[in-house]
This record gives C-alpha cells, structure tokens and sequence, in this order.
C-alpha cells in the first residue's frame, strides 16, 4: 500500500487546465498519485473524467500547468502506463492469443501470452474468436492485453460499465488481485460508486472539472459489500454527487 510521504510518489499533476475549443473542462486539478495507490475517479457524466485519464495516459495534451511522471516532465505518451477502455477494443479478425499479442515485438514479451491467459483466467480460450466470448471474457483479454506489456500505472476508462452485475463482481476480485500480485498502480474512471468502493485507497470526485473531494478509504481488502460503513461511504459519495450540502471532506472521513 502507498506510504503517504512523497517518496512513492509516481504522479504528479501540478496545476492542469484543459480546454477544448476554448471551454474549460478541465481547471487547476492538483494531484499526487503514490506508487501502489488504487484510485477510483467518479462525478457525472461530461465532468471531465476521461479527459483526466487520457492526459495522464499522454493521449491528450494540457492547456496549463505539468504533469511528471516518476519526477520527469510528460512529454507524449506515458510509457509507464496502459489503458482498458469500456469496449475492449479487441480486433474480431484476431484470436485472442493474437489480439493478447499485438504489437509484442519480442520472442520473450511473447512468450508471456499463456501465462498472462491463465492469470486472467482464459487460458481456455486462447484459439477461439473474439466474437465467441461473453462481455466479461473480452474484457478479461483486453485486461491481458494492458498487462501483457508489464505497466506500472494501469489506467481503466469504465472497464466494466457494459457488464451484468454478477460478472462486474467477478472482474472486482479479478483487478483487484491482479493489483496487488503485481503491485500495480492504478486509476479508474467509473460511473458506478459501488464499484469505487470496491476496489479504491482514495476516491476522487470531479465536479466541472475540479477535484471537489479527494476521500479516503480505509476499508480493508477484500472489501465486504455487508459491512455498514461500506454502505455508509457508497451512500456519501452518492449523496455528494447529487448535491446534497457536504462542506466538508471530513464529514465522509468516516473510516479514519
Ligand atoms: N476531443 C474533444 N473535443 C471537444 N470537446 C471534448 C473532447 N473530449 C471531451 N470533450 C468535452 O469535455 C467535457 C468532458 O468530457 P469527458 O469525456 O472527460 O467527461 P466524462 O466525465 O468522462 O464523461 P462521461 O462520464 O459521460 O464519459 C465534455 O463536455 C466533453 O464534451
């Protein structure tokens, strides 16, 4: 888990503004992500949330202030990192071996394939199509796709906002121990604060592009969904975003 000193620290956002067509989506974000923290982005729907992750990704550039990565300023892609999206992006015309394996250079990087299958439970499935999977199963080998490439940060742009609530579950245990076998650190952008609860150290909330709450979470893992005080923060957080009167980060500190 992530000390709260600067020494782990492996992301820092100092001041970024973003614009599009001159309207601001993004406004003076300070962040400082720490090297095995898991964070969960949340806030409704147009408030900035996948813009964040893409600048961290490199995808997108900053109108003001920097981002450093493990100290260095950013500069294009972050290479440090790797991105699931909520559709999978998988190629049909490639197996999934082959759609694990795209872009591998390297004999070594390729002969990672069947063991990163078998951590995402698909070694099964190796030779068969992408058309032949359930939703979880394709989003279980755009998974080994991102950590077939060994990242540091794994960035998660609502991985699992297309799924059935049981299989979302599933994935929550899946990422959840990947995470931590791996010590990865990780950033996920979710409309469901459930599922934030779930998986994240901190919980950010971006409301018209700021960062109005940055909450910890001190529930230990796994995360029992019939534990009161989980319960209590998913309601919070809940209530925050509909725009019930919270002056205060302490008042959802509750697990301090
Ligand atoms: N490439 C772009 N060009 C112009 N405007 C953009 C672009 N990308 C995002 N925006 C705008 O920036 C704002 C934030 O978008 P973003 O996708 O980051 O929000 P979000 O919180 O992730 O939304 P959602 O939860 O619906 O995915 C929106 O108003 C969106 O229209």
């Amino acid at each position: 888990m992530a000390k709260e000193s600067g020494t782990d620290l492996i992301l820092k956002l100092s001041n970024i503004s973003k614009s599009f067509d001159n309207k601001e989506v993004l406004r003076k974000i300070d962040l400082q992500v720490n090297k095995g923290d898991f964070i969960a982005v949340v806030g409704k729907s147009g408030c900035g949330k996948s813009t964040l992750l893409r600048i961290i990704a490199g995808l997108e550039a900053i109108s003001s202030g920097s981002v450093t990565v493990n100290g260095q300023e950013l500069n294009g892609r972050n290479k440090l990192a790797k991105m699931m999206f909520q559709d999978g992006r998988l190629l049909p015309w490639k197996k999934v071996y082959d759609n694990v394996g795209l872009g591998l250079k390297l004999d070594w990087q390729k002969k990672q394939i069947p063991k990163v299958l078998d951590q995402v439970g698909l070694s099964e499935r190796a030779q068969d199509w992408p058309s032949v999977l359930s939703g979880g199963q394709k989003q279980r080998v755009a998974l080994a796709r991102a950590l077939i490439h060994e990242p540091q940060l794994l960035l998660l742009d609502e991985p699992l906002g297309a799924l059935d609530a049981l299989t979302r579950i599933e994935m929550h245990e899946l990422i959840e121990n990947l995470w931590r076998e791996k010590q990865l650190t990780a950033i996920l952008v979710t409309h469901d604060v459930e599922e934030a609860v779930a998986l994240a150290n901190r919980v950010l909330l971006v409301e018209a592009g700021e960062i109005v709450l940055d909450l910890p979470i001190r529930l230990p893992y796994p995360r029992q969904r019939d534990n009161p005080l989980y319960s209590k923060l998913v309601s919070q957080i809940l209530n925050r975003i509909m725009g019930e009167k919270r002056n205060h980060v302490a008042d959802l500190s509750l697990t301090k």
